[in-house]
Parts: C-alpha cells; sequence; structure tokens
C-alpha cells in the first residue's frame, strides 16, 4: 500500500492513571528509517504498541494520509510486525511461517507460493525452507520473522528490539540486513532499540524518549553534534556528565557561557537557553577531550587512575584535584598515576539547563582515588 506520511497527533497513553507515553508528535515519511530509542521503561514500546494498534490510544490520533488509523483493528492498518522473541510458530516449517499471513489473507495460491519464495530469497534462507524454527539459530529464526513481515507487502514495517536475543557478531550483520531490506524494499521501518550505536547507524532520523516524553528529534548528526537536554547528550555516548552552575548567561545556542564544576571555572557552549542563577549540566564527549604537552587556555591538571587498550585508542580515566572524573579517547601511551593536562575544547564543552536532576552525582575526591597513586595526585593547577 503507498501512502505519503504517517502521522501521530499528540499522541499519549495512560497505565492505571500513570502516562506511559505523553505528547508523541511525529510525522514519518514514506522510505524513511525511524528508531525510537531510550532507557528502559521510557515508553518506546507502547509508542510501537500504539502506532501497531495492540493499544488504543489513552489521548491524540494516528493518520496514513488523510485516514484516521488508530480506530481500526490492527491487522486493518496493514503494518508488519517483527518482535524480539520472534513469535515463530514452532510447528510450522519455514515456508509455512511465512505463508502464515497471506494464508489468513487468503491470496491466491501460487500469489501466496511467489511471495514466500521471493521473501525467502531476501532474507537468503532458501535453503532452510522446510525446517521447524528449533532447528535454526537465533538470527535465521529473526531473518524468518523478518521474511514474515515483508512477505505481507506491508506499508510500514514496526520493530520491537528485533536483535536483543542475538550475540554482538550476529547482531551488526542483522543491522546491516534490516537496512539492506528497508532500503531494497523501499519500506517504511520504525524500530524500538535501547542501543544508541544501533539507531545511529540505522535510522535516518531518531526520537528520544524518556518518561514518556520525547526529548529531542532529529537525524544521527544533529543529535550526536547538537543535543539539546543532558538526558540526550548522555543517551548519546556523552559520558563525562557534571553538574555545575552558571556564572554567565547564554541567551541561546552557541554562546559561550563559563560555568562552575566544583571550583573549576570552565568555559563551554550553551545547547540551548540557560540562566543564571541556575544549576546546569556540563557535558563533553571521550573524544573531545584533548591530552596536551603542557598546561594552558581551556586546560585542566589530572592524574590518569585507569587505562584501558581498545584497539586503537586507549579509553583512560582521570582525576582532577577537585574530584571530576573524566573519560578520555586517546592514542597516547598513558599509565595510572601519570599527570596529564586535558584540554577542554569550549566549541565542544556543552551547556545544558536543569544539572539539579543530574542522576550521576561528581563523586568525592576520597571515594577516588586508588591508594598506590601519588599524594599530590590530581591537585589542582
Ligand atoms: N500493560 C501495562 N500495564 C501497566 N504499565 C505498563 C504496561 N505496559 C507498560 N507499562 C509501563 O509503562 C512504562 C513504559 O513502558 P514501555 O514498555 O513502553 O517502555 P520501554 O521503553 O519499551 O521499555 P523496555 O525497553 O524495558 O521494554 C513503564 O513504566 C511500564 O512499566
Amino acid at each position: 500500500m503507498t501512502f505519503s506520511r504517517l502521522r501521530l497527533e499528540n499522541v499519549g497513553r495512560r497505565f492505571a492513571g500513570t502516562d506511559a507515553l505523553q505528547h508523541l508528535d511525529l510525522t514519518i515519511e514514506q522510505g524513511e528509517f525511524i528508531a525510537l530509542l531510550g532507557p528502559s521503561g521510557c515508553g518506546k514500546s507502547t509508542a510501537l504498541n500504539c502506532v501497531a494498534g495492540l493499544l488504543p490510544l489513552s489521548s491524540g490520533r494516528i493518520w496514513l494520509d488523510e485516514k484516521r488509523i488508530d480506530v481500526l483493528a490492527p491487522e486493518r492498518r496493514g503494518f508488519g510486525m517483527v518482535f524480539q522473541n520472534y513469535a515463530l510458530f514452532p510447528h510450522l516449517t519455514v515456508r509455512r511461517n511465512i505463508e502464515f499471513g497471506l494464508r489468513m489473507r487468503r491470496l491466491p495460491k501460487p500469489e501466496i507460493a511467489r511471495r514466500a519464495a521471493q521473501a525467502l530469497e531476501l532474507v537468503h534462507l532458501e535453503d532452510q525452507a522446510g525446517k521447524l524454527p528449533g532447528q535454526l539459530s537465533g538470527g535465521q529464526q529473526q531473518r524468518v520473522a523478518i521474511a514474515r513481515a515483508v512477505a505481507l507487502e506491508p506499508s510500514v514495517v514496526l520493530m520491537d528490539e528485533p536483535l536483543s536475543n542475538l550475540d554482538a557478531k550476529l547482531r551488526l550483520e542483522m543491522r546491516t540486513e534490516i537496512r539492506r531490506l528497508h532500503q531494497s524494499l523501499g519500506l517504511t521501518t520504525i524500530y524500538v532499540t535501547h542501543d544508541q550505536e544501533e539507531a545511529l547507524s540505522m535510522a535516518d532520523r531518531l526520537v528520544v524518549l524518556r518518561h514518556g516524553q520525547v526529548q529531542q528529534i532529529g537525524t544521527p548528526e544533529e543529535l550526536h553534534s547538537h543535543p539539546v537536554s543532558w538526558p540526550v547528550a548522555d543517551f548519546m555516548g556523552c559520558r563525562n556528565l557534571f553538574a555545575g552552575s552558571l556564572l554567565t548567561p547564554a541567551a541561546d545556542r552557541g554562546e559561550a557561557a563559563m560555568v562552575d564544576v566544583l571550583g573549576l571555572r570552565i568555559e563551554g557552549t550553551a545547547a540551548a537557553h540557560v540562566e543564571t542563577p541556575g544549576a546546569v549540566a556540563v557535558g563533553i564527549r571521550p573524544e573531545d577531550i584533548e591530552v596536551v604537552p603542557v598546561p594552558g587556555p581551556h586546560t585542566v591538571d589530572a592524574t590518569v587512575s585507569v587505562v584501558e587498550y581498545q584497539g586503537r585508542e586507549f579509553a583512560v580515566e582521570a582525576l582532577t584535584g577537585p574530584g571530576l572524573r573524566l573519560h578520555v579517547r586517546t592514542a597516547e601511551r598513558l599509565v595510572p598515576g601519570d599527570p596529564v593536562a586535558l584540554r577542554l575544547p569550549p566549541e565542544r564543552l556543552l551547556v545544558f539547563p536543569g544539572g539539579a536532576d543530574l542522576p550521576r552525582p561528581v563523586a568525592p575526591l576520597d571515594e577516588e582515588i586508588t591508594p598506590d597513586l601519588p599524594a599530590d595526585a590530581g591537585a589542582p593547577a
């Protein structure tokens, strides 16, 4: 079925008086790959199930072009679904599983055979067609589930954590496979995941949810480079997040903002409007911190506490005198105990509103320094 856009308008869902999802406004263009991303319990599956029709809405409407579809039963929406647990019939062969939905639709037999053969070919399972699901690997079973969904030639495919039961290597392979199918079949896909790397690598746009509310909607590049709130930054891999207080106000995104973090005066860039006086969150990615030979502008002194080898780079944890734990990625060969000057480029250090509710407060210094470090380790400059 062709359409131009799927539109979610103020979609909400309550369970026993508690909002699991609120005010979800989202327009999905035909052919887009959208990821719903967020930590456990943020409302991702609720959103997907509302679109699927498995959950009635508590508020809002869903439109497929000019047709209102939230009032339709799931099977009348024309969507395909792929779940985490595959949901295959164990007593039916692979081919029969794929044919099942087509038979339910009472399609002519030659059409059923043609579509099943095509779907099997798409997921490279032609030679497994006569097996039962129990005789297949997890990855193959998930391929069957995907084949079964796409055989219905759905207008939209909804996927709920389809790769979470697979091992790491297979997950990577299947990511590519799903993206390939999405592209080659011209599908429109809504994909639920809590894995930010998966979402970033697959989706055209991401919807980041927290506590049932949309935090930000954007392309992977937008969310990576311009997160508008600290939860989005946190979810996008910004491992260094600290509570601080703002010393100079910044009216808009992109303006310079001075912050105080545990007595350190640091210059950053406002990620959104921030006001004094006020608690802010300060964030910088490990790969944006530079290890420099000597202290200078925008540097902090720190002592290396942990070094992990990670392929071409090292993941280093360093502690500053006032007890700030910084995660740094560097090619420098450092060892625990090394004193380092770390440059925090102001344009990379983002200042977000509302740092008071940061889940990771700055740990006190005495919990952080390991006993074998020199007594003056991490002393402030
Ligand atoms: N059937 C239900 N009855 C009551 N509460 C529910 C029900 N389904 C979900 N919830 C609640 O709604 C909130 C959102 O749940 P949802 O399953 O959408 O989250 P999620 O982001 O998909 O999490 P996960 O990744 O763990 O599945 C949670 O607080 C959850 O406990």
